[in-house]
């Protein structure tokens, strides 16, 4: 038995959600650039939970339904005003704010269809109104409930700032929530599939991926983006930081990708996006500096940019709380998690690989009072 460090170019298991096959990433065999210019969240969600992208009516419904559970338990919002605000990532308190939602769900531990995708539709639309009750309780405000008639991008945006948002904001976390929705078997999603497998139930499972999202590696690149680029300042400082933080064999954040060699597809969207938000906010410098990193990190290494980079000064310009950008890849990704825990149920296998064991071996155990 040979390992293979980090399962690198293992096919785990067979699914029909999304695909990326020679760099190109369709969910159920659509386009994500279509998907980007023409679909709402609403429709991508519907699209990966149930396989066609739905009519009128269809997307009418589904959105009723959404709208209708986005109000959280008030046990908690209770719990999260509990918590030791000012010394927490936003992402630990997302995490377990969901998995405490399965406490307060009668259906937690249902295992029909039916139930677990009643229980698909309450935490999708839980995950947005979590986020937004987090962050205005840390800032000592009164938590807003959901408006039905709003989208989930501007329902996020209005439960977050307490003002329903212009169409340009809305429009781009619209189109944000749309390309980060899934991605193949991405850490999170692998996550969430290999908990399920033993038959877990939903909240369990994307308690487990929020965990795996949270990490550097994964969905907390897009933060630690900002970071760098504010340590950076100004544009004309990008290519001194970047030899430097290279020659310190720092890894820089929002560059290199397992999967694509040749560029992520989702990341010109958002650069195009970083552009002209940036340029409506009178603040062309993130988006100049980030171009500038891009040409630098691509001479110097051959690393593009991935889906975090850009989208960093997109959500910058947004008016976004910098430790806010991984929950809300988190509020978009939970549709592709939903969409991969239900294919698992559907036809599922525990998923349990071996080690290559690299120990020591014929040990002979000595007692206690002789070691
Ligand atoms: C939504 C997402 O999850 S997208 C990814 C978000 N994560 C990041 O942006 C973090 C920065 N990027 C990385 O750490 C990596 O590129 C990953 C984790 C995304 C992919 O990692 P892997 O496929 O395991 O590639 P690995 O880490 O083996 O990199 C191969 C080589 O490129 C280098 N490399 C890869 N990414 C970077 C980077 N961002 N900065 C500097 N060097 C890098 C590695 O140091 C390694 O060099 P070596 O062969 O000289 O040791
Ligand atoms: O697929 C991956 O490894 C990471 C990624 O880009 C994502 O989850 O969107």
């Amino acid at each position: 038995m040979t390992a293979t460090r980090g399962l690198e170019g293992i096919v785990a298991t067979t699914s029909s959600v999304s695909s990326i096959i020679d760099g190109v990433l369709t969910y159920r065999g659509y386009n994500i650039d279509d998907l980007a210019d023409y679909a709402s969240f609403e429709e991508v969600v519907y699209l990966l939970w149930y396989g066609k992208l739905p009519n009128q009516q269809e997307l009418s419904g589904f959105k009723a339904e959404l709208s209708k559970n986005f109000a959280l338990p008030q046990p908690v919002v209770d719990m999260i005003k509990s918590f030791p605000l000012n010394d927490i990532h936003p992402m630990a308190a997302v995490r377990t704010a969901v998995s405490s939602l399965g406490l307060y769900d009668e259906e937690a531990d249902e295992m029909t269809d039916e139930a677990n995708s009643a229980k698909a539709i309450r935490l999708q639309a839980r995950l947005a109104s979590i986020v937004a009750a987090f962050s205005r309780i840390r800032d000592g405000l009164e938590v807003i409930e959901p408006k039905e008639d709003l989208s989930y991008a501007a329902n996020f945006l209005y439960m977050l700032n307490g003002e329903v948002p212009d169409e340009v904001s809305e429009k781009a976390v619209n189109k944000a929530l749309v390309l980060h929705a899934d991605h193949e078997l991405n850490a999170s999603t692998f996550t969430a599939r290999v908990c399920v497998a033993t038959l877990s139930d939903v909240y369990s499972g994307v308690t487990a991926a929020i965990g795996a999202l949270k990490g550097p590696l994964h969905g907390g690149a897009n933060e630690r983006v900002m970071k760098m680029l504010s340590e950076v300042g100004e544009p004309e400082n990008a290519e001194e930081y970047l030899k430097g933080a290279l020659e310190r064999k720092e890894k820089i954040m929002g560059f290199g990708h397992r999967v694509y060699k040749d560029g992520d597809p989702r990341a010109k969207h958002l650069r195009e996006m970083s552009k002209q938000l940036t340029q409506i906010t009178g603040e062309s410098k993130w988006y100049e500096m980030s171009v500038k990193l891009d040409e630098v990190m691509t001479k110097e290494k051959g690393l593009l940019p991935n889906v975090d980079f850009y989208s960093a000064s997109v959500y910058h310009s947004l008016g976004l709380k910098h430790d806010l950008f991984t929950p809300i890849f988190a509020m978009s990704r939970v549709s592709g998690w939903l969409a991969h825990i239900l294919e698992q149920y559907e036809n599922n296998r525990l998923i349990r690989p071996r080690a290559e064991y690299t120990g020591p071996s014929m040990q002979k155990y000595v007692s206690i009072e002789n070691r």
